[in-house]
């Protein structure tokens, strides 16, 4: 037994990676990291071990988290590493993943230059209409509400926009909205209404199961034992209709042209250059819908917690931003992204991504090749998580980093002496090969559910709620719930800077029975 422990040590002090601080027990095991990654804890443990350790830390034999600005550039820019394997975890099979999942080079490249051309400005200006439509049935459902007198309403505004999220992806991504939004709504056709909208949840959970079990199916793989989680057969049957419907149109007057248009009509499996099967489609539209829907629902939430608690922030919003009654048009995301009155709602996006990063890590490996990165030599093998989370905290680019400033984004003569955003040290989409294909999806999104809300809304943080995150692929609420009151903005209104706590907003919300 001692010599087995002194040989352990003797190993560990010849490795290349001896010299890199950390913790102790880094180097001996992993332990600690399968517990934080399936407990959901791990950005706390890395920001406080960054704290503690550097901008270039070890937390395990193999695995290495860095959050120098330069050192990021190389991993996700310059050298562009691989991905760890874990991404390959959440696919239903390794050999058929959908791009988030893909770790191999070759069908990962064809596979994005197949999905590339769905995820264009053009194409999603093409769908704007239908960004618009999901939100027009959230405010009408808000102005039912209102409409019965209340001057003010309580609602769970994470629970909401998680919703639409979902209904804008199923718009979009699987030619109808799933029903989260409005129950009423039709389900796709020749598929039962409760099958329709049980599909994001049976996709999530699914997904859910693959992630938190990562070691343990990787453990029972040793043993020969090959653990898999398939879709629901029901979802496999609705999807499958949905494809037939498609296939059955084309080049007919329903045609539309969706992301699932574009993979029903060209869909090539990347690894064998075979037509893709139902599965294969279930299996791409579903990584898409995960990819989709959770970060824009959780940056938007962060968004409106951003501004529910920076009163002075959300009143040169309001000054900037048209107020509307609820019946009023929708606000479409091309104007959004042109029209300069949009200019600092557009910077307050651009802050949340900064402050709320939709995961604190990127994991990467090197290759078979030895990579140089802060005057430390890593061999092949390494796991490299590339900490942006905390290099968007840092002060030397992002000073005073805890400060919502969306001004930082703003052109010189609007930015009222904030410091310029360094958009180097700024990676809220990635970079490199494995950037964010939806960036454009996001960015309309975003831009089309926060006009329409605010030009509508202004927001009050209901009192005593503990809000507090977990990270499971992307970081959110831990419950799911972060509970608003809207006060309807009438066109006459003067923004005021409202306070954070400002009791007498919550004291007339409940009399008026809203809370
Ligand atoms: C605010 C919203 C979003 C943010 C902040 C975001 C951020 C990111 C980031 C950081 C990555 C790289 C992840 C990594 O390498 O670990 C990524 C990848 C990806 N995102 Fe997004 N994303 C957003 C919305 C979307 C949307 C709306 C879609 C699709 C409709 C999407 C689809 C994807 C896909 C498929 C990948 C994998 C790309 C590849 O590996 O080639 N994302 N996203």
């Amino acid at each position: 037994m001692l010599s087995y422990i002194a040989s352990i040590i003797w190993r560990e002090h010849k490795s290349p990676l001896h010299s890199i601080p950390g913790p102790w027990y880094a180097p001996y095991t992993t332990m600690h990291l399968r517990w934080l990654f399936a407990r959901g804890t791990i950005p706390d443990f890395v920001w406080k071990q960054h704290d503690k350790h550097g901008p270039i830390m070890r937390l395990g034999p193999r695995q290495v988290w860095i959050s120098d600005m330069e050192s990021l550039r190389q991993v996700l820019l310059t050298i562009d590493l691989p991905k760890v394997a874990m991404y390959a975890e959440i696919s239903r099979d390794k050999n058929s993943p959908g791009l988030f999942g893909e770790i191999r080079e070759e069908p990962h490249k064809k596979l994005r230059k197949f999905l590339n051309p769905a995820f264009s400005v053009k194409y999603v200006d093409g769908l704007d209409h239908l960004f618009q439509q999901c939100v027009e049935v959230l405010i009408r459902r808000y102005y039912k509400i209102s409409a019965a007198g209340a001057k003010s309403f309580q609602v769970d505004l994470n629970e909401d926009l998680h919703n639409l999220a979902l209904d804008i992806m199923g718009e979009c991504s699987f030619g109808k909205g799933f029903g989260q939004t409005d129950p009423e709504a039709n389900p796709q056709e020749g598929v039962s209404a409760d099958v329709w909208k049980s599909i994001p949840w049976a996709i999530f959970t699914n997904i859910s199961r693959r992630y938190q079990t990562v070691y343990l199916k990787k453990t029972l793989r040793l043993l020969g034992l090959n653990l898999k989680f398939d879709w629901s057969p029901a979802m496999v049957k609705a999807i499958d209709a949905t494809v037939k419907v498609r296939a059955n149109n084309l080049g007919t007057c329903t045609h539309r042209p969706d992301l699932l248009q574009h993979v029903v009509e060209e869909g090539m499996r990347p690894d064998t250059g075979v037509k893709m099967s139902t599965r294969d489609i279930v299996d791409q539209m579903s990584e898409i819908l995960l990819a989709g829907a959770e970060t824009t629902s959780g940056t938007l939430t962060t968004l409106f917690i951003e501004l529910a608690r920076n009163p002075m922030v959300k009143a040169r919003l309001f000054e900037t931003l048209p107020a509307l009654g609820p019946l009023d048009e929708i606000i479409g995301g091309k104007r959004v992204r042109s029209d300069p009155t949009f200019d600092y709602l557009n910077a307050c996006i651009s802050e949340t991504l900064r402050m709320h990063p939709i995961a604190s890590e990127m994991g990467r490996r090197t290759g078979k090749e030895w990579v140089k990165l802060m005057d430390f030599n890593l061999p092949p093998h390494t796991v490299v998580s590339a900490s942006y989370r905390k290099l968007h905290y840092n002060p030397q680019y992002w000073p005073e980093p805890f400060r919502f400033w969306p001004e930082r984004f703003l052109p010189d003569k609007q930015a009222d002496g904030a410091p310029k955003a360094d958009t180097k040290a700024y990676f809220p989409f990635s970079a490199g090969k494995h950037s964010c294909i939806g960036i454009n999806f996001a960015w309309n999104e975003m831009r089309v559910v926060a006009a329409n809300i605010l030009a509508r809304y202004d927001i009050q943080e209901v009192l005593g709620q503990d809000v507090t995150w977990r990270q499971y692929i992307t970081i959110q609420i831990t419950d799911g719930h972060w509970k608003v009151v809207l006060i309807p903005r009438s066109k006459s209104s003067t923004p005021q800077a409202t306070c954070l706590h400002n009791e007498g907003a919550q004291e007339a919300a409940f009399e008026s029975g809203a809370i």
